[in-house]
């Protein structure tokens, strides 16, 4: 299968301290991949060093044939990101935001707001259109950043505890999603403690402890590691 994302022998510092070692993992084309792992593990900063947000002191991290290192502007048009908090501007409506992502993606008008219209009319927020984040729920909230990283049909989609908030219908709509994106071949990062929702969507699992990999593998091993266990 196709790789889409490599991760190769990252470490990554802050204050003297290794907070990330020695990670390696990778992720193919039209797979889901589960980061799992207690709290402070380095899930969160596993996913903001891939996103270049965080330095790394050593390793090497490829979305396709792109190098983070090397030509970053053209690596980070081939991810999206929907974070565990909501990142809005306050000074945007809705569909400003979505404009904003769709021109930050080059994504045509037509096919743009084709997309919108799909994604509200399935997250329910159609009549949310012109509203300011300010006068939305933290979970309309959410759904507005989950389209926004939506919208682009970008390789490689990176989601850090997306249900957070969401109503167990907009859970289900996000999952279904998830689901289609993958059959079209897009590769995901997803990390999630509610690990029963994802578990079904995912094929391999990476479980870090103390910003080390400890295991790795087939997300079914997961499941039989889990009931041995029990
Ligand atoms: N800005 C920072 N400065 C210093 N240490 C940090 C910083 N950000 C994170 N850390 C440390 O890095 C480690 C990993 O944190 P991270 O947020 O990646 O964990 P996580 O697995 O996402 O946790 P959670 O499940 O609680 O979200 C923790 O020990 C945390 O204290």
């Amino acid at each position: 299968m196709e790789r889409c994302l490599l991760v190769s022998d990252v470490g990554v510092s802050m204050r003297d301290e290794r907070i990330l070692k020695d990670i390696s993992f990778q992720v193919n084309a039209g797979q889901i991949t589960a980061l799992i792992g207690h709290n402070g593990a380095g899930k969160s900063t596993v996913m903001k060093t891939i996103m270049g947000w965080q330095k790394k002191s050593k390793g090497k991290i490829m979305i396709q044939d792109k190098d983070l290192d090397e030509d970053y502007l053209a690596y980070k048009r081939l991810y999206s990101y929907i974070p565990e908090e909501p990142m809005l501007l306050s000074e945007l409506t809705v569909y400003q935001h979505f404009q904003l992502y769709g021109k930050s993606y080059r994504i045509d008008e037509n096919a743009l707001n084709q997309k919108v219209d799909r994604l509200v009319y399935r997250f329910d927020i159609e009549d949310k259109m012109n509203e300011y984040p300010e006068a939305l729920s933290k979970g309309m909230r959410q759904k507005v950043q989950s389209i926004c990283a939506l919208l682009p049909d970008v390789p490689l989609l990176l989601i850090d505890e997306p249900f957070m908030g969401l109503d167990v219908y907009s859970v289900d709509e996000l999952l279904d999603e998830l689901k289609e994106r993958k059959k079209k071949g897009t590769a995901i990062l997803i990390t999630s403690h509610q690990l029963d929702k994802i578990k079904d969507i995912s094929d391999e699992y990476v479980m870090l402890r103390d910003g080390h990999v400890y295991e790795s593998g087939k997300i079914d091993r997961l499941a039989e590691l889990k009931r041995r266990k029990s």
